[in-house]
């Protein structure tokens, strides 16, 4: 069954523009899937909208079995527990240190005053340092995060979105501010620790290759539409130009 249904979705922030038009997908337990597009297309807000970060205005989500739009402040709060969210600009509180900053993936579990006083338990500091290691940074774990490189801030970004144990993990272009090295270190960690964990990824991303070499399925998006949906080798050049409505690869990977 799938953990993801989405089922007519249609969004606008204003009355004379529809960003989604019309959005069908399943996305199964364990997937790991790739939404490209040009800018503007809408990848950002369709995946806000899984979540309501950003609220729709038609169609239907059904995410682990419950209808999200139908949901009230205190289910939604529940069900965002089970979806970890990674940012472009990794969204972590620079002053406090890494390990603040990835237990603060458990605020969700949280009273308000338990989250302000920052108690957790042992057991949470524990597997907040076990993920630490799992992505290699634990020796910074008292370091504040602003001390950090670009590529080691989304390494906490993921450490705090896995220590939500979520079911799926929603990341918006989260290699689009570093560099190839640091890119390629991120997706490799991303695509193996969700594999291990059995948790279900779904990426924005800009670098076709990127998409190609690293998911189970890719989603193309363009003016608000899915104009291709398919495993990773059916993505082809013809198909590329009808996403991005260019010419050449090279036109959409610069
Ligand atoms: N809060 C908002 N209010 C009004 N319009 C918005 C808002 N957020 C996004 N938009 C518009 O919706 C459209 C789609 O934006 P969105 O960020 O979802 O696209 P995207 O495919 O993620 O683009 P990019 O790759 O550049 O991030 C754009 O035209 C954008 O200006």
């Amino acid at each position: 069954m799938a953990l993801l249904k989405v089922e007519g979705l249609g969004k606008s922030y204003t009355s004379d523009k529809k960003i989604l038009k019309n959005i069908n997908l399943e996305i199964n337990p364990g997937e790991f899937v790739s939404i490209i597009g040009p800018s503007g297309a809408g990848k950002s807000t369709f995946l806000r909208c899984i979540n309501r970060m950003v609220e729709f205005n038609e169609g239907k989500i059904t995410f682990n079995q419950q209808d999200v739009g139908s949901l009230n402040k205190r289910e939604l709060r529940r069900m965002r527990t089970n979806i970890g969210m990674v940012f472009q600009h990794y969204n972590l509180v620079p002053r406090l240190t890494v390990i603040e900053n990835v237990l603060h993936g458990r605020f969700g579990y949280k009273t308000t005053m338990q989250g302000i006083l920052g108690r957790y338990t042992e057991e949470e500091k524990e597997r907040a340092f076990e993920l630490l290691e799992k992505l290699g940074i634990q020796e910074h774990a008292y370091k504040r995060c602003d001390q950090l490189s670009g590529g080691q801030q989304q390494r906490v970004g993921i450490c705090r979105a896995l220590i939500q144990e979520p079911k799926l993990v929603l990341c918006d272009e989260p290699i689009a501010s570093l560099d190839p090295n640091s890119s390629k270190i991120i997706m490799d960690h991303l695509k193996a620790i969700t594999t291990e964990l059995g948790i279900t990824c779904l990426v924005n991303l800009h670098q076709v290759d990127v998409a190609q070499n690293y998911s189970d399925r890719i989603i193309g998006l363009n003016q608000g539409e899915i104009v291709f949906e398919g495993a990773s080798h059916q993505l082809s050049e013809e198909q590329i130009h009808k996403i991005y409505g260019t010419k050449t690869k090279e036109l959409i990977i610069a």
